[in-house]
């Protein structure tokens, strides 16, 4: 077996590409993804490939080693894992399948063969749709069949030291679990492609069996590709999403050429295996001098035998799935944008954000409903959305503060009441920012945090919009601003309403004066008397 060192730049000059109708592209995926359950997939070793990079073979047991005379000992979380994604999927559960000996030497791979499922797989079929309302791809809605899921070990990693002349072995990830996801060749462009791939990552994500990352290897997705009903090539060692998408272009390029050159025949009629080098595709082997893998039943491990209860149960038991969720907080009462519901819904690696989707989703759910209990019919749906998606995770990132704490002091009840407030205008939007940046900035300094007193805090701060504002005072204000304008041509403007927008400039005056306790519009009602203004 060869491998191409991982390349994580990716120099493909970025260029127009265009599929051309002459030469249709076929497309299948293979997609590795690396379970994260506590232990190994066949022994107690912890499951930790990446957290101890700079301490190689720390998470390894007798068996991860392929000492003699060790045994494999299935880990029946991994099963578990792997029937909630064959549910979420649609698959057809296998009630009896069974391990599978793959075999050929490689370095990090001490047994001498991979222990996968060949002959009989835990799940076959099932399909994932992908539609242009949610997934932006061209076509109304395309569903894509997969094949099977398999569970088979991850292998070691070898790292080439070239200028040392030494190769190293680190066994962490030997045995690690991992699912083998196969598609049908479905996909027709590079679009369905993409929204594939972050469909299913999010969905490992959301379904908590995995983290999904591309770039740490914990996802890895091959493309089978083929044109006009050539021999397959399979492109290996994509690192990024923006590798899988230039390395297709790349090489669906490379094969129009070939086809027009007229050297199809001799150059695409057997399968090939190609990887990704950052900028081109390179061969690595043809499929015809495949290794023969001498494929056997693994006799040291038992099938897995599954009741139907235990397959109801994990279905019963599954979360509600991304695309129900986004149909639901598109519609009424929440009526969020696409975007929106994405923030909402869609899962980051959770390395660089202050929060988990489901934390988020659950706050912003919690709170709506109390905002709701409140103000009834009344509702203005776009102030949870604006309040929380934009201003609260802003200042969350800018703060550094995680929503799990933050959620201590702002509970959604005192978020809640925060909305109303400024719903019912007892608080302007300016003042609302202040207190909100202020509660945080507090908590983030605290230990102890108890559930925040807004209308102390209000009071204290004399952030209360003014509710009776003497109309003479405020005459008085705005004939102030208009005398020290000094800027004929920008009144003219707005009197005659060529400029109407300017009249937001004295507005914002008056709100500044106020500190924005007064409400905008009667900034808006008083000026225009003041200038006898008729538009
Ligand atoms: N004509 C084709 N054009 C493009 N893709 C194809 C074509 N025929 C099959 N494929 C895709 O090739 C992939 C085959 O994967 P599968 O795991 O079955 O076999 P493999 O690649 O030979 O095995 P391995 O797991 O050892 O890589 C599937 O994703 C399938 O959709
Ligand atoms: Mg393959
Ligand atoms: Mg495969």
């Amino acid at each position: 077996m060869i491998r191409l060192a991982r390349n994580y730049g990716s120099k493909a000059v970025k260029q127009d590409f265009h599929l051309l109708p002459d030469f249709k592209l076929k497309c299948g995926l293979e997609i590795h993804t690396q379970l994260s359950t506590q232990n190994k997939l066949f022994s107690h070793s912890t499951n930790d490939p990446f957290a101890s990079a700079n301490v190689p073979n720390f998470h390894t047991s007798f068996f991860d080693v392929a000492l003699p005379g060790t045994q494999p000992n299935l880990n029946l979380e991994a099963v578990l894992f792997a029937v909630k994604l064959a549910v979420a999927l649609k698959s057809e559960v296998n009630l009896s399948s069974q391990f599978d000996r793959k075999h050929y030497f490689y370095g990090d791979q001490p047994l001498g063969y991979q222990i996968t499922q060949h002959y009989n797989p835990l799940a076959k079929g099932g399909s994932i749709e992908l539609t242009k309302a949610l997934d932006g791809i061209d076509q109304e809605h395309i569903k894509i069949d997969i094949m099977q899921l398999q569970i088979e070990q991850d292998t070691g990693k070898s790292i080439y030291r070239e200028s040392e002349h030494v190769s190293l072995i680190d066994l962490n990830r030997s045995n690690v679990p991992l699912i083998e996801m196969v598609t049908l060749p479905n996909f027709t462009d590079l679009k369905q492609i993409r929204s594939f791939i972050k469909k299913y990552q999010n969905l490992v994500r959301h379904l908590g069996i995995s983290t999904g990352d591309l770039e740490t290897g914990a996802m890895r997705v091959d493309v089978n590709m083929s044109i006009n009903d050539y021999c397959r090539v399979e492109l290996k060692n994509l690192p990024n999403t923006s590798s899988i998408m230039n390395a297709v272009k790349f090489e669906y390029k490379r094969q129009v050429d070939i086809i027009r050159r007229g050297d199809a025949d001799e150059l695409l009629s057997t399968p090939e295996t190609r990887g990704w080098t950052g900028s081109s595709t390179v061969k690595l082997r043809s499929k015809e001098t495949t290794i023969d893998y001498r494929y056997m039943p693994d006799p040291e491990i038992p099938l897995i035998e599954l009741s139907p209860d235990v397959v109801a149960g994990v279905k019963t038991s599954l979360p509600v799935l991304p695309d129900e969720i986004l149909r639901r907080l598109m519609s009424k009462p929440y009526f969020l944008s696409l975007k929106d519901a994405k923030i909402l819904t869609v899962n980051g690696n959770g390395r660089d954000q202050q929060y988990t989707q489901s934390e988020l989703l659950t706050f912003y759910l919690d709170t709506f409903e109390e905002y709701l209990a409140h103000v009834k019919e009344d509702i203005n749906p776009k102030l949870p959305t604006n309040w929380i998606i934009h201003e609260l995770l802003g200042n969350l990132n800018r703060l550094q503060f995680p929503l799990s704490k933050a959620l201590q002091t702002l509970t959604p009840s005192k978020f809640a009441e925060l909305l109303v407030l400024i719903h019912e205008g007892t608080l302007s939007k300016a003042s609302g920012k202040l207190l909100l940046f202020h509660i945080l900035e507090g908590a983030k300094g605290s230990i102890d945090l108890l559930p925040v007193d807004l209308s102390a805090l209000i009071d204290n701060f004399e952030l209360n919009a003014i509710q009776d504002v003497d109309p003479e005072e405020l005459k008085k204000i705005c004939s102030d601003i208009l005398s020290q304008l000094n800027d004929p041509k920008l009144l003219e403007g707005i009197i005659t309403g060529k400029k109407k927008n300017s009249l937001k400039f004295l507005v914002g005056q008056g709100m500044r004066l106020s500190q924005g306790r007064v409400k905008p519009q009667l900034f808006e009602q008083t000026f225009k008397k003041l200038l006898k203004i008729t538009w």
